[in-house]
Order: C-alpha cells, then structure tokens, then sequence
C-alpha cells in the first residue's frame, strides 16, 4: 500500500468536521478523521455516528476515526476543522506533511489578531494553504442538502484540484483568489450574528434585524477593505451568504448565544460548560481590537462587545446605536 492511504483527512470531530467527513465518503473510498476526544471517536467508529457533536446523523463506514494526530499524515489533503482559537496548537502537533490544508474555521485569533491563514502559514510555512468557507449548517450539509461555498486560494491551479478533490453533486464550491476576504466573512459573521440573536432575544423586531444585517454587512465592509480583502468576496457566499443565514436561523449557536443576551442572560452563564463552540464570542474583543486599530468603526461589533463583557445592558447598547450621529448610507 503507498503511503498516502486516504484522499482526504479531517483533523477535528466536531459537528462541522463530521459533516465534511460525511460529505467526503460520498466521493472518495476511505476518509480518515481526527477527533480530540475519545468518545467521538468510538460513536464514529462503532456507532458510525457523532454523538457528541453531530447526533442523529449516520455514517458512512467509509469514515474511520482516530484519537492519534500522527495519523493524519497518510493523508494527501487535510480539511483543518478545529475551532480557530485552537489551530495553531493543532498545527504545531501535526508530524511533517506537504499535504495542502483547506482552513474551515471561522475566527481571529485571540492574543495575535492573526487570521486563520497567517497563523497556518507560519505555523505550518511548508504546506500549501486554501480557505472554505461559506453559508453551511452543519446538520444540512451531512444530509446531502444543496450547499456552495468559497474555495480560496492564492494559487488557482491549487484551487481548481482542491475543488475536484471535494465537489460533490450537492456540495458545489466556487473558487477565489481572495483568502483574506473569505475569511474575514466568516470570522465577521459570527459577532454580528450574536447581535441578530440579541435582537431577537430582547423582542426587537424584523425591521432591526433586517437594520442590523445591512448596517452590519457594512462593518463587514469596512473592515474587510482595511485587511485588503475585495468587496466582491464579502458579497459572496462567505461574507453576505453566510452572514443572511446565521443571522436568520436558531440554529446557529452564535444566534442562540445572543438570544439568550438579549433575554438578559449574562454570557458566563451561557458559555459555562459549553461543549460546543460559539465562535463569535472569541473573535468579537479581538475583532474589536483589530478595528480600532485599523481606524475602523464598528458600532455593532463594539455593542456585541459590551454585552458580552457585561458592561452594558441591552437596553443602553441600543440606545447607544440609534444616538449616534446621523450620517451618510455609504460605507
Ligand atoms: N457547525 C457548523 O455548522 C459550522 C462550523 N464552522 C466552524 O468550524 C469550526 C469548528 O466548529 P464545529 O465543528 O461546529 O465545533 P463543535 O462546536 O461541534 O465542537 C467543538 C470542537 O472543538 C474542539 N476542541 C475543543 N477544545 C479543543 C482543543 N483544545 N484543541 C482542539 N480542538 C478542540 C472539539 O474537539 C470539537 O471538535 C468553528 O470555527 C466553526 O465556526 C464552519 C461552518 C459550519
Ligand atoms: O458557520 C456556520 C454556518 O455557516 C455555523 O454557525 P454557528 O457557528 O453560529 O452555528
């Protein structure tokens, strides 16, 4: 047998790592993940299901599980699928590979402001780099419903084979050359989806949700033109795409995580032995940073900030937002 055994690998089981997974063994013979715990990795193998992070979704037996990162290099191409605040540990324990890393999570990393894709390139420099990214509910992905998303990478003859490695008839990437643009979407998405959670919550009404989304997706803008990202990307299925579908769906957990805010819940209690993650509540301070150090106003994501914080109430960010000066619709 030579030693690349499994076209595609995944390194995290969580709910989004098990649904690639699932989608993968629908193309390719053998996919191969890793999962922290132990448990995940039993259910997948024994149970071909993800009872801690994706239940009620079967498995294809063509996934098989590990607990042991050194695996993973059997692999010709790995999907990085680790929450963000932890790739850059993931990475630095993966042994010597020149597979390509298709980046999935969605975030900013804390103490260094790094996307995704700065901390892979410096923690892993040897491995060519892609970001997928997009509007994909875990759960429907597994089922085999019809999802797109944004396959980005530098180089395009690199895209287009990551994109015949991981197309299906119901998972349809699209290609971009703008990696710092779709990550920015995602990570973005994520804290203004806690605020559309927190409209909700707090009883606010469609017309401050469809408010927030749009002024958000300006913030998004904003933001994403001063990291060099293009507006077209943000546009795209993994900046406005994404952003329409977490703000309109409990199904999100950044949505949910607002929600309770907005019902007057205060965040440690809400993130207090969580076992899955809310992305947003990480990126949001470190997003927060970044802005103000870029120049950048971001009202919404400031607001988000505070409630987390508990430094403000609903009621006073609120406020807040409808006091600021009047001014032109442009970015
Ligand atoms: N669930 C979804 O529908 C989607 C999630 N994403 C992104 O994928 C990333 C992973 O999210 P999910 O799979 O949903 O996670 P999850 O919430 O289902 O599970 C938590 C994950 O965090 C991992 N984890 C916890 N502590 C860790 C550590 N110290 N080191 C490494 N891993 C650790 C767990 O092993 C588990 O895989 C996030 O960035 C998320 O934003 C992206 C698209 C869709
Ligand atoms: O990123 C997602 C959908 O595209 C999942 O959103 P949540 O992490 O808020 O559940």
């Amino acid at each position: 047998m030579s030693q690349m055994q499994y076209p595609v690998g995944i390194i995290g089981g969580g709910a989004w790592g098990t649904a690639l997974a699932a989608v993968m063994a629908q193309i390719h013979d053998r996919v191969l993940i890793w999962a922290r715990e132990e448990a995940a990795v039993h259910s997948i193998n024994n149970l071909h299901e993800n009872s801690l992070f994706l239940p009620g979704t079967s498995l294809s037996s063509k996934i098989e599980a590990t607990a042991d990162l050194a695996r993973m290099i059997a692999c010709e191409n790995l999907l990085i699928v680790t929450p963000a605040q932890h790739v850059r540990a993931t990475l630095a324990a993966l042994p010597d590979t020149q597979a390509p890393l298709i980046l999935c999570a969605k975030g900013i990393e804390a103490d260094t402001q790094m996307l995704v894709s700065d901390v892979a390139v410096t923690t892993r420099p040897g491995n060519p780099i892609a970001v997928l990214s997009g509007p994909t509910f875990a759960h429907e992905v597994a089922a085999g419903k019809p999802t797109a998303v944004t396959l980005a990478t530098a180089d395009q003859t690199l895209g287009s084979e990551l994109m015949r490695r991981i197309a299906t008839p119901s998972f349809r990437p699209y290609w971009s050359d703008d990696v710092v643009g779709a990550e920015i979407g995602g990570a973005v998405k994520n804290v203004l989806a806690i605020a559309c959670g927190v409209v909700d919550g707090a009883g606010l009404g469609l017309n401050a949700r469809a408010a927030l989304i749009a002024r958000g997706f300006a913030e998004m803008q904003r933001y994403g033109l001063a990291r060099g990202a293009k507006a077209e990307t943000l546009a795209g299925l993994s900046g406005l795409g994404d952003l329409v579908l977490t703000c309109s769906s409990e199904n999100s957990r950044n949505f949910s995580l607002g929600r309770g805010l907005g019902q007057g819940q205060s965040s440690e209690s809400l993130l207090a032995d969580r076992k899955t993650v809310a992305e947003g509540a990480y990126t949001a301070p470190v997003l927060l940073q970044s802005a103000t150090a870029l120049d950048v106003e971001m009202p919404i994501v400031s607001a988000v900030c505070a409630l987390l914080s508990g430094s403000a109430t609903v009621d006073a960010v609120v406020a807040e937002l409808l006091a600021r000066p009047l001014k032109s619709e442009s970015w």
